[in-house]
């Protein structure tokens, strides 16, 4: 998006007078080196962001930075914080309402362009947000998946079937050949001869559907509607599921968006809120915001769970989906170790991939093998655990005892 063109991320939805988020999603920046996100894709942003906000009304009690020894970019308390204190504050005239919660990143990303090229006062006045946001090819998600060889890499024809199916979905927007809003594809903006129109490419388009569907969250507007609403420095805070600190609202009243603490949080602490439970399933995160996590316990990835599949709604733990009878027990356990046998490469070999030749990887590359990897050891850890449970499990079949007896006795 660079300078000229930008956008926001995460998901939410809120309601009345402080309304919890509950969706959102940020991106993660200050990568590291080599193998993750490299740490020049998401840089820290200049103090502009912070002075702008101040301007505006804002109350900040966060400072953005790396979070982890990777150097992934999240934000940490400033001071001391007590359960049920205010951590951010932004004004309302320092939101984006993109568009309806429903639409996909590209129509976002059509409604985005739009305003930046009908009001290039505000564009400019939005300066040091938009800076603050990841740059072009630093971002990944659904959205922009269309490289067949990352596809590819994930090992997984539905996965890799989903990512395409939404990648061909933001090519087709901006060729004006699809969309879920027929007047608004983008050669619409061509046909309104907006200036400026005819300069965005497909590149910066793309990054712009990544961004409103990830960096951008789900709020009611004074009407009701539920909208994408992009919020400054509240899309630069990170996932977290059990353990997060926080949680969004909005104030339906003012319209300010507030962050509070939902736990007491020590000065230096990452602050954290859950963008939305179904990132807990690996897969579901990696498609959708390009982010996995190492969950204690584990969790399966959604699509290997008995009916799992990728639209949400796998939000328990996984013992709410796996069985507890010994027949069917046994045979998810035969399922998982078909399955592991049927991917192109083991565990132990992505590991080896990624400790050998992980530095001449492309950062999505060696995030999507990382993932898999990890898919592999939960189904690995899940196998051990079932045959634990095993057993001391129940069985359905009646005891095998006394049948050869009566016939004896016969
Ligand atoms: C809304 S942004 C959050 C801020 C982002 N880290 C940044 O610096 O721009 C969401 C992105 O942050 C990253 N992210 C968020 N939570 C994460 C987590 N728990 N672990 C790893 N990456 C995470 C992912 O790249 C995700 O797409």
């Amino acid at each position: 998006m660079g300078s000229k063109y930008a956008f926001a991320r995460a998901t939410a939805v809120g309601t009345v007078t402080i309304t919890f988020v509950l969706m959102l999603c940020l991106t993660s920046s200050f990568v590291l080196g080599k193998n993750a996100v490299p740490n020049h894709e998401h840089p820290t942003p200049s103090p502009d962001l912070y002075t702008w906000l101040d301007t505006l009304g804002a109350t900040v009690h966060l400072v953005v930075g790396p979070v982890n020894e990777a150097g992934l970019r999240g934000t940490v308390a400033t001071k001391d914080i007590a359960s049920g204190e205010l951590i951010l504050q932004i004004p309302n005239s320092a939101t984006i309402d993109v568009g309806d919660y429903s639409l996909p990143g590209a129509e976002l990303a059509v409604h985005l362009f739009r305003r930046q090229l009908t009001d290039p006062k505000w564009n400019a006045s939005f300066e040091p947000y938009w800076k603050s946001l990841p740059e072009s090819g630093s971002l990944h998600s659904k959205e922009v998946f269309e490289n067949p060889k990352h596809r590819e890499l994930l090992q997984n024809e539905y996965l890799a079937a989903y990512a395409e199916v939404n990648a061909n979905w933001t090519r087709d927007v901006f060729a004006g050949n699809a969309s879920l809003e027929p007047g608004k594809m983008f050669p619409s903006l061509l046909a309104e001869k907006l200036s400026g129109a005819d300069k965005v490419t497909f590149e910066e388009f793309k990054h712009a559907a990544s961004l409103t569907a990830t960096y951008s969250f789900v709020f009611p507007n004074k009407e009701g509607q539920y909208m994408r609403v992009m919020l400054p420095l509240f899309d630069l805070i990170n996932h977290k599921g059990e353990g997060a600190n926080s949680y969004v609202g909005k104030d339906s009243t003012t319209g300010s968006y507030h962050l509070i603490a939902s736990k007491d949080i020590k000065e230096g602490e990452e602050v954290t809120h859950c963008y939305n439970w179904d990132n807990e399933r690996n897969d579901y995160a990696l498609i959708n915001y390009f982010f996995f996590q190492t969950l204690d316990p584990p969790r399966l990835c959604a699509l290997d769970l008995p009916d799992g599949n990728l639209d949400g709604g796998f939000t328990e733990p996984d013992d709410r989906y796996l069985p507890h009878e010994k027949g069917a027990i046994q045979e998810l356990i035969s399922q998982f170790e078909a399955r592991l046998t049927t991917f192109p490469t083991t565990e132990e070999e992505d590991e080896k991939m990624l400790a050998k030749e992980g530095s001449k990887l492309d950062w999505i590359s060696h995030r999507i093998i990382d993932f898999r990897r990890e898919r592999k050891r939960v189904i690995r850890l899940t196998i051990e655990r079932l045959r634990e449970r095993e057993k001391t499990a129940y069985s359905l079949l009646p005891p095998s005892t006394g049948a050869d007896a009566s016939k004896e006795e016969l």
